[in-house]
Formats: C-alpha cells, sequence, structure tokens
C-alpha cells in the first residue's frame, strides 16, 4: 500500500516498446502486489510501515500539526514502550483530522479502512470458517468454499442545497459543538446517485431539490468505510421553509454568503440566529463536504462581479 517501486514497465505494442509513464507504473505495480503474494511478501522487505494500536495511527507532534511517521523495521513492544521510543502517541484518526495534511491522510484513511474491514470479515457468512487474508490484504478467501470477500465501501451522497442566495447546512448531535456540514446520507439499495440526493434531502429537511451537480468523490473512513459523492443542488423555486426530521439531526438552517465566508476564513466563529449568537464551525478542510462548501462561497462571488 504505502509502496512505491522505481521499475519501468517495458510493454511489446505492435510498434515497437513504449516507456508506461510513472502513475501508469506504479498502478501495475500495486496490482501486482494485490495478485501475487510472492511480490508482495518481498516487497514488504523493504516496505514503509504506519503504526497503529485499536484502530489509531501512532503521530508525532510538531507545531500544532501531526506527523504521520513511517517505519521499516517492526518489533513486538507493549504500547507505551512503542510511544516512548518513538516518540509519539497513537491518537483517534477522528480527532486528529483537524491537524492532518491531505497527502498523509489519504494514505492513513485507506489502511484504517483495510484494517477495521479485516477485523470484522474473520469469518465466512456462509460457511462459518475462518476466511484468510492474502498478503496484500487486498481480499479474504474461505478455504472451506473459496469464496473470495473483497473490501467494501458504502456509497453515501453528500449534497450542498442552495437557495441561490444562501446555503443549507444541519448538524447531527454526534458533531463536535457548533459544527455545520451538508446533507450526506447512504444510498439505499437500488438507487441511483440521483435518487439518493433527492430522497436524503426529502427526508431530512423536507425540501426538494433540482439542478443537481457532482461536484467530487472522496473515501471517508467513517465510521466503516464510505464512497462520499458529493454535489450541489438548488431548491425547487420557493421551497426555502425547513422542516427538519428530528430522527436525524439536531438542527438545520440557512446560512448566507457572509456568515459562511467569515467562517470560513476564521477557524471559528459566531452567529446570530433568532437573537441568539451560538458557535459556529464548518467542517474540516480533509472533509468533502468543506470543498462543497469552498466552492459555494467562489460560485458566490463569481455571481456577484460584474459582467
Ligand atoms: N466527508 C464528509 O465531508 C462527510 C460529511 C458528512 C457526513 N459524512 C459521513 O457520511 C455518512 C452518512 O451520513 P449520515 O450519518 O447523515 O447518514 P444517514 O442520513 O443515511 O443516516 C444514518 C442512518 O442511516 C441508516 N443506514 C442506512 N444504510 C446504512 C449503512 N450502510 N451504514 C450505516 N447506516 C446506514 C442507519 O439507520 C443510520 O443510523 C456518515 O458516516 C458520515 O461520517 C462525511
Ligand atoms: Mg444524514
Amino acid at each position: 500500500m504505502s509502496l512505491y517501486c522505481g521499475i519501468a514497465y517495458r510493454r511489446k505494442i505492435s510498434q515497437g516498446y513504449r516507456l508506461l509513464s510513472t502513475y501508469v507504473t506504479k498502478a501495475r505495480y500495486l496490482f501486482e502486489l494485490k495478485e501475487d503474494d510472492g511480490a508482495c511478501k518481498k516487497a514488504q522487505q523493504a516496505g514503509a510501515f504506519y503504526l497503529f494500536h485499536s484502530l489509531a495511527p501512532l503521530l508525532q507532534t510538531a507545531e500544532h500539526r501531526y506527523l504521520v511517521p513511517r517505519f521499516s523495521l517492526l518489533a513486538s513492544l507493549p504500547k507505551s514502550e512503542v510511544e516512548t521510543e518513538l516518540q509519539g502517541s497513537f491518537i483517534e484518526l477522528r480527532k486528529a483530522i483537524f491537524q492532518l495534511n491531505s497527502m498523509d491522510s489519504s494514505l492513513l484513511f485507506t489502511a484504517q479502512a483495510l484494517l477495521r474491514w479485516h477485523d470484522g470479515h474473520q469469518f465466512c457468512s456462509k460457511s462459518g470458517q475462518p476466511t484468510r487474508k492474502n498478503i496484500a490484504g487486498s481480499k479474504r478467501v474461505c478455504p472451506s468454499n473459496n469464496i473470495i470477500y473483497y473490501p467494501q465501501m458504502a456509497p453515501v451522497v453528500i449534497t450542498l442545497v442552495s437557495d441561490g442566495t444562501r446555503c443549507l447546512l444541519a448538524r447531527q448531535s454526534s458533531f463536535p459543538k457548533g459544527m455545520y456540514s451538508a446533507l450526506a446520507g447512504f444510498c439505499d439499495i437500488g438507487e441511483n446517485m440521483e435518487e439518493a440526493v433527492r430522497r436524503e434531502v426529502a427526508e431530512e429537511v423536507g425540501l426538494e431539490v433540482e439542478n443537481m451537480q457532482f461536484s467530487a468523490s472522496q473515501h471517508w473512513p467513517f465510521p466503516n468505510s464510505s464512497l462520499m459523492i458529493a454535489c450541489h443542488a438548488t431548491v425547487k423555486p420557493g421551497q426555502t421553509e425547513i422542516q427538519v426530521n428530528l430522527r436525524e439531526l439536531e438542527a438545520a438552517a440557512w446560512f448566507s454568503y457572509d456568515e459562511i465566508a467569515t467562517a470560513l476564513r476564521k477557524k471559528g466563529t459566531y452567529i446570530q440566529q433568532q437573537n441568539e449568537a451560538f458557535p459556529f464551525l464548518l467542517p474540516p478542510k480533509l472533509a468533502i463536504a468543506h470543498q462543497l462548501i469552498q466552492e459555494w462561497v467562489e460560485k458566490q462571488t463569481c455571481a456577484s462581479l460584474p459582467a
């Protein structure tokens, strides 16, 4: 997973040999590691490792940021000794997310998601027998019936709803205090992305949306590996009255351009709603919700510029 290779593959094509790009070379190499236990075992000897304890990665602290050390030698030591020896601490990934950079977080997210998946798929759901992991950890096989299990992600839609001048954000009681995010929800079986967006917005805030526009996607490891599919949508004209589904959300509200732009500039801020000032935080930069909110602000800024 965190292994890179400097080998350039040469592939015979009708006109002769073509040197493959670095990206293609890397993709082919990773494919080989997933398929070939022997090649993967060999690569492990020169590989770099992240350390986890109960799904928490070992991180080092430097100037209010977390660094993610990689190790080449592994020994079996008690947790506290590892922390002292390696000058770091095992920190819950959810807590570290505000202080990680995106390069580190992507590999850490994948590593944690794989560890969690393996931990939860030790047995075949058909035979009840223990399953066996391949060396790369890209699948598990049941030796009694050869069923192969692959790591899974659940598709989730996340939508930033706008009424043209304001955007709608909501919070669940489990969010950090004062944090509001875009509306998210797991896709039901048989649904496409558009249907999931319409249903989730209707379910959570009682509004109907149109003009959906796909923005980007992201792997999200919490709580169980989701593929976040992010998009923008607008409410049908005249439909702005929010009816919060309190089974799913603690609160939802429309936010003005100024409120959002201020919150993006500052790390935390206060906003005035119904004569009360309350803390208002946006999701961390690594969350795709943050990207959606940033895109919305940029779109509003462009729209207000003279032609
Ligand atoms: N990366 C981001 O920017 C970002 C932002 C917001 C939410 N999220 C993630 O989106 C995910 C979904 O958001 P939500 O909690 O509002 O979803 P949701 O609105 O679908 O509500 C969750 C409920 O849906 C049900 N559910 C249906 N299918 C499920 C499945 N496969 N796994 C778990 N529960 C399922 C459960 O009853 C659960 O309590 C969360 O896990 C959250 O971590 C990510
Ligand atoms: Mg939801």
